[in-house]
């Protein structure tokens, strides 16, 4: 109705531009071909966003990157593009980028094929799966720390290893063979290096080197599901889960095996990041509010205790029972809003509250421009997890995104922040080193080097030579 009232309205050609009574959002294109790229690249993204929010109010155009866009920065503006309206809106990516994660990748579709694959990806992230992921995840943390002991590193640098390697556990199950698990690290790393780069096919660029490690990943998924057939044994995991998945006739295979490489890619990539950065954030909350890191501490003593001082392994009930660092992971998700706003396209023009969306033009819910706005969230820019203690207003937490591509990572991703912290402060102490408060975006926002940070264990001498990273 949304469409066929803008529709109407734009047929009869009332009011002008031809647009039928409907105006477009208020707000300014910029400059020729431009538009406004150069203000949002040339100064923290979050000022020009809040500057034009301030300006316009909860809806306003803007001309971006050779796209006229529409941003959207109220819990109910998010609703109408993500969850009520979503088939007005796909979802839409630079091509260069969907060719490097892989065209059939899930997010970059809609309707019914994206739909049985959300299915797949969500039964292999469900409770049940991840119950049984606690100790990976466990053993994963805790060697992720003791190779950190006594030494400065990067800590974005040190969880982008965890959450790769929690990603490669998911994926493959715990049995995956060194030399492949090698192998697609080396090869994604280079696939990531070239993912912002500019998309050219001459050779030696970072483009063209990463097009051409993502083939060798293709190569190495196709001999893992390849041994899998040959053992007879597809395996309960993300990538059995892929394999196992039948069309409608039950029989034929509903993916194949590119199809299933393409997913495989986008699991990982969609999952490395996103956690990292937020796991960085945690680190440095915590260690900004000594007060608030003694209370978790005492939460997380009371869980190494009915863990037998850490002699036993955690278990899914422990990480059920962690109240107050449950709050501390939704504020950080909440201050930190690593993911800021996402992209789609109309697929038609739309009506919203008076104002037209001409189809074609990209559509963009600001998440954090609504989680930092004080009517839905008090003193936003305070760290304060106490404010979880009631659940937030409908639509206006929405770190994970909202609607048929909601983040079916999130239970996972919040495992791995509980056992991380679980272990941080139970077993290590750690201080930052160099600058505190400065951001980088990579392209998430991140403390500016990674923030780096002495750790060592508990009880122990701080070994206070130069840094090594
Ligand atoms: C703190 C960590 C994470 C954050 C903040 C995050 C955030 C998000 C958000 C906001 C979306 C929706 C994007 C949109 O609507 O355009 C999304 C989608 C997605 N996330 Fe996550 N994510 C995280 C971790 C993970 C993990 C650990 C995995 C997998 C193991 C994962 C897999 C995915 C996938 C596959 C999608 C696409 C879903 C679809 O299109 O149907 N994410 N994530």
């Amino acid at each position: 109705s949304y469409v066929r009232f803008a529709r109407r309205r734009k047929e009869k050609g009332q009011g002008h531009g031809g647009y039928g009574g409907l105006k477009l959002p208020p707000g300014s294109m910029g400059w020729p071909y431009l538009g406004e790229t150069l203000q949002l690249y040339s100064q923290d993204p979050n000022i020009f966003f809040t500057s034009k929010q301030k300006r316009y109010g909860e809806i306003f155009k803007t001309h971006l990157l050779g796209c006229p866009c529409v941003m959207l920065a109220s819990p109910e503006a998010a609703r109408f593009v993500l969850v009520t309206q979503a088939h007005l809106f796909k979802p839409t990516y630079p091509r260069s980028k969907e060719r490097m994660i892989g065209p059939s990748a899930l997010f970059f579709h809609q309707g019914d094929y994206h739909l049985r694959l959300r299915k797949l990806v969500q039964g292999a992230l469900g409770p049940d799966a991840l119950r049984a992921l606690v100790p990976e995840v466990e053993a994963t943390v805790r060697s992720t720390l003791a190779a950190w002991d006594g030494r400065v590193m990067s800590t974005f640098h040190a969880m982008k290893r965890l959450s790769f390697d929690v990603g490669i556990v998911t994926i493959f199950g715990g049995g995956l063979p060194p030399r492949w698990k090698a192998e697609l690290r080396k090869n994604y790393s280079i696939v990531e290096k070239g993912y912002n780069s500019f998309p050219n096919s001459l050779p030696g660029t970072l483009y063209y080197k990463a097009m051409q490690a993502r083939r060798r990943l293709h190569g190495v998924l196709s001999d893992i599901m390849r041994e899998r057939r040959e053992r007879g044994e597809p395996g309960s995991d993300l990538l059995g889960c892929l394999m196992q998945s039948r069309a409608d006739d039950g029989v034929a295979p509903l993916l194949t095996d590119e199809q299933i490489a393409d997913n495989i890619i986008g699991v990982l990539f969609a999952a490395q990041d996103t956690t990292a950065s937020v796991l960085t954030w945690i680190v440095k909350y915590l260690h900004d509010q000594p007060k608030l890191l003694e209370a978790v501490r005492q939460e997380q003593a009371a869980v190494r205790e009915a863990t037998d001082g850490g002699r036993r392994p955690l278990t899914w009930a422990h990480t059920r029972s962690m109240a107050l660092t449950h709050r501390v992971i939704l504020e950080s998700l909440r201050m930190a809003s690593i993911i800021s706003f996402t992209f789609r396209e109309a697929v038609a023009d739309v009506e919203y509250k008076g104002f037209l969306i001409p189809k074609g033009w990209k559509v963009m819910p600001l998440f954090r421009n609504i989680h930092h706005n004080p009517d839905y969230f008090q003193d936003p820019h305070k760290f304060d997890p106490s404010r979880f203690q009631v659940a937030p207003r409908p639509n206006t937490f929405l770190p994970f995104g909202n609607g048929v591509h909601a983040c079916p990572g999130n239970e996972l991703a919040k495992l791995e922040m509980l056992v991380l912290i679980h272990h941080l402060v139970t077993g290590y102490r750690w201080e930052i080193v160099g600058s505190r408060d400065e951001v980088e975006y990579s392209p998430f926002p991140v403390p500016k080097h990674g923030l780096p940070v002495r750790l060592w264990r508990e009880n122990r001498t701080v070994d206070r030579t130069p840094p090594c990273e």
